[in-house]
């Protein structure tokens, strides 16, 4: 392939533009479908993206890329290192799909997130007992097949140092990359094969480089490298870096005998002219940004490229990460009007983009006059649409004072809540109760104009109804409307927020089947009316008992949204913050006690970089706080954090005030009370005592043993029960059973108080 200023991108959105590979895997494990239509699904989908791509004028299409279920469980499989556990599962999808959500007998590997997105991956199991040989057949497949379409493809596979930070240590201590020689001859292997299969490149992610590594980390970088450059029958090897800067993984890399590097050049700020050894590389510069919706600024970009020029061997033109993050095209958008559309680039849009500054970089500026004077029209039109910049709510942000963020001391507001008559260990749940099928179908049918409003209202308020009356005959302390209503926990208040813009199509894969439509936040936020309060007083018409108000926290809409790029995240941060604050008042107005504001995407958004943390954590408590700080200190406040890995951000839990946190803490062994009070946190606390994520029930002396060992770390006074996280994915059937054990097992420990 000629590397003089090519096109490129990192990766694809893989889960089907109408989110058909999510129908086939879940008619496959449902055994509507068979193997055989579910592989043909997946053919489809990934011939239907490479003839995208190479009708866009990509010079080099990355594949591999597609999945199944999730990357890193490929890589797993690829680098035979699937759990003992699955072993006797006898067909590969079956012992796939087991690895990946687990059987009625066999646990799944346990998903967290990849970096610092929504997206979340499976963790690889690593035990002394692993034994690592290479599976290349998905790799070689998927590449003789684009191959017979004429695709330039490039086989992308996850590095090996990536996959042993990744992965998860089973037994023993010390760090995983002690396993790399392991999984060096493995890949030496694979280079050889793909070679052999006619690949010209092969690209090697390696994402975890753009967080804080040791020195010793950056030696095995370099070791691994110059080992992989001295294979002799192989593919060039472009090395694929995202999310962030490379640091002093860079010139490490630039040292080795390698022969590219793909560097993100919107999330990170690598300096490339002083780098030694960088001249005789090909750098793939990440100049379109891969994961949010902007429309690039050409100029810019061009500028930044032709800076670049003097500094490497050649130059191509990428998204700045794989396009898994964000939407297909905004072709399927029918309801986008302009000139917000004009502002936009999903997918598609952001291959053309690429391949519009690899002509420019070509042929000259005259080349792609069109698309240039369009780009620069619309981002004139965006930087003065009124909607960036609503006087009133920057004058009333502008007044905010420290007081804004701080409510009442933690004992006048103990004092202040005792009107709620809570007994000890009180029980309730995170929110969300079953979105079972009549649930979405009601809201499909309003959709389509099957049903009207007020029948749309008629059924939630039944389902509302039914969740509030189950709880009473549970005998549930503190109740929950159950979100029938919600979509989606962020898609729901942004609908009803001036600012943004909720997409029909912008499916974007979250973890296996599972899909969200991150809005689009472009404006300043307006809350034109209550958003929650008709539904929360509707249910708490209905019991005697206090009902939660249900809101999603700032920070959690800005992590789940594409935001805007043309302020700082802290200023978007508070005016989301002053919306959800006008909300909790409402609330309270309409006679609600008790309001929860979740925020489990609080250790998402953390920094990569320590150095860029605790200016993050500043912000986004300050955003929470301005957002729960508006109502009396008699109205108690909730709030709720999932994935559970929490050390880096325990303080700013603390941080964040709330009079009671519900935390994810039942597979960890409510490690995380220790932690809390370390940090000297003496707040109402629920550390779940129940994972949501499995549908097994639990039983009553699971939980109560779970409840004693909480009690060994936090006095009965201010510990609270309920499950790890909202209900919204589980069956009816199991929901009930687990719930009823709960409060069985929380009156047993209570009693014996
Ligand atoms: C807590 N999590 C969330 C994250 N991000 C969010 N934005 N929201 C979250 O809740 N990140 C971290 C985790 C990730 N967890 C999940 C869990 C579950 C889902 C999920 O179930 N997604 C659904 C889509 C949800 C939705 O938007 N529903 C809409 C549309 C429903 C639909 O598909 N309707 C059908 C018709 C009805 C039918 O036949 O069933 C249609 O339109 O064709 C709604 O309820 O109206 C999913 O299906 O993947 C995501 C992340
Ligand atoms: N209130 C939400 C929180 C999920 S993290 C729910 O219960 O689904
Ligand atoms: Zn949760």
């Amino acid at each position: 392939m000629d590397t003089t200023f090519t096109a490129t991108v990192l990766g694809s959105p893989r889960i089907g533009p109408r989110r058909e590979l999510k129908r086939a895997v879940e008619a496959y494990w449902a055994g509507r479908i068979g193997a055989d239509a579910l592989l043909a699904t997946g053919a489809e989908l990934r011939a239907g993206m490479w003839a995208q791509q190479q009708a866009a004028g990509l010079d080099a299409i990355p594949v591999g890329t597609f999945s199944h279920y999730d990357q890193m469980l490929d890589t797993a499989v690829m680098l035979g290192a699937l759990p003992e556990r699955v072993s006797d599962i006898d067909d590969p999808l079956d012992r796939y799909f087991a690895a990946a959500r687990g059987t009625d007998t066999v646990a799944p590997l346990e998903m967290t997130k990849w970096f610092d997105t929504n997206y979340h991956y499976l963790v690889p199991e690593i035990s002394p007992g692993t034994r690592f040989a290479l599976d290349p057949s998905k790799l070689l497949g998927e590449l003789a097949e684009a191959r017979a379409q004429d695709v330039p493809a490039r086989p992308a596979v996850i590095g090996p140092v990536t996959f042993l930070l990744l992965s998860k240590k089973v037994d023993g201590s010390g760090t995983l990359l002690d396993r790399v020689d392991e999984l060096l001859p493995l890949y030496a292997e694979l280079l050889g094969l793909l070679a052999e299969a006619g690949a010209e490149w092969v690209q090697i992610d390696e994402p975890a480089l753009v967080a804080d590594r040791t020195a010793d980390d950056i030696a095995v970088v370099r070791r691994v490298y110059d080992e992989l450059a001295a294979v002799v029958q192989r593919p060039a090897i472009l090395v694929a870096s995202y999310f962030g800067s490379l640091g002093d993984a860079l010139p490490a890399l630039a040292a080795t005998g390698i022969d590219g590097i793909a560097v993100d050049l919107v999330a990170g700020a690598d300096t490339l002219a002083t780098v030694p050894g960088l001249a005789r590389k090909h750098v793939v510069a990440g100049v379109v940004d891969g994961r949010n919706v902007w429309r690039t600024d050409l100029e810019r970009a061009l500028g930044t490229l032709v800076t670049l020029l003097g500094s490497v061997g050649s130059l191509a033109v990428s998204t700045s990460c794989s396009l898994l993050h964000v939407p297909y095209t905004l072709d399927a958008e029918t309801g986008l009007e302009e000139p917000l559309r004009s502002w936009l680039a999903f997918g598609a849009e952001k291959s053309v983009e690429v391949v519009t500054l690899a002509t420019a970089l070509r042929q000259g500026l005259d080349a792609v006059v069109g698309a240039v004077d369009a780009g620069r029209a619309a981002l004139r039109s965006r930087r003065e649409d009124p909607r960036l910049h609503d006087q009133s709510l920057r004058a009333r942000i502008d007044a905010l004072t420290s007081g804004t963020r701080g409510r009442g001391g933690a004992d006048i507001r103990r004092k202040a809540q005792r009107g709620l008559g809570l007994p000890l260990l009180p029980t309730t749940t995170i929110g969300s109760y079953p979105q079972t099928r009549e649930i979405r179908v009601a809201r499909a049918d309003l959709r389509k104009g099957v049903i009207d409003d007020a029948e749309y209202r008629r059924r939630m308020q039944s389902q509302i109804a039914e969740v509030v009356a189950l709880q009473e005959e549970l005998g549930l302390d503190v109740l929950v409307h159950g979100e029938p209503e919600r979509n989606d926990m962020v898609q729901y208040f942004a609908e009803q927020l001036g600012g943004f813009f909720a997409t029909e199509n912008g499916w974007v894969q979250s973890y296996g089947s599972r899909c969200v439509r991150p809005p689009i936040l472009y404006g300043d936020v307006r809350r034109p009316a209550p958003m929650t309060t008709e539904w929360i007083t509707y249910a708490q018409s209905l019991t005697e008992k206090p009902v939660k108000g249900m809101l999603t926290g700032p920070v959690t809409i800005l992590a789940w949204s594409f935001v805007r790029d043309d302020q700082p995240l802290a200023e978007t941060a508070d005016q989301v913050a002053l919306a959800i604050r006008d909300e909790t008042v409402d609330l309270q107005a309409a006679g609600i006690r008790i309001i929860q504001v979740d925020e489990p995407a609080l250790r998402e958004l953390l920094p990569l970089r320590a150095a860029d943390q605790q200016a993050y954590l500043d912000w986004a408590v300050g955003a929470f706080r301005l957002a729960t700080s508006g109502v009396a200190d008699s109205t108690q406040i909730h709030t709720h954090l999932c994935y559970s890995e929490f050390g880096e951000v325990i303080e700013a839990i603390a941080g964040l005030d709330a009079d009671v946190t519900s935390l994810e803490a039942a597979r960890s062994h409510m490690e995380v009370l220790g932690d809390l009070n370390e940090v000297g946190f003496d707040l109402g606390v629920g550390p779940g005592v129940y994972d949501i994520h499995s549908p097994r029930v639990p039983g009553v002396d699971e939980i109560a043993s779970l409840l004693k060992e909480a009690l060994a770390a936090v006095p009965a006074e201010r510990l609270w029960v309920n499950p790890d996280c909202g209900l919204k994915t589980r069956g009816v059937a199991e929901t009930t059973e687990s719930l009823r054990h709960l409060v069985e097992a929380a009156r047993s420990v209570r009693a014996g108080l």
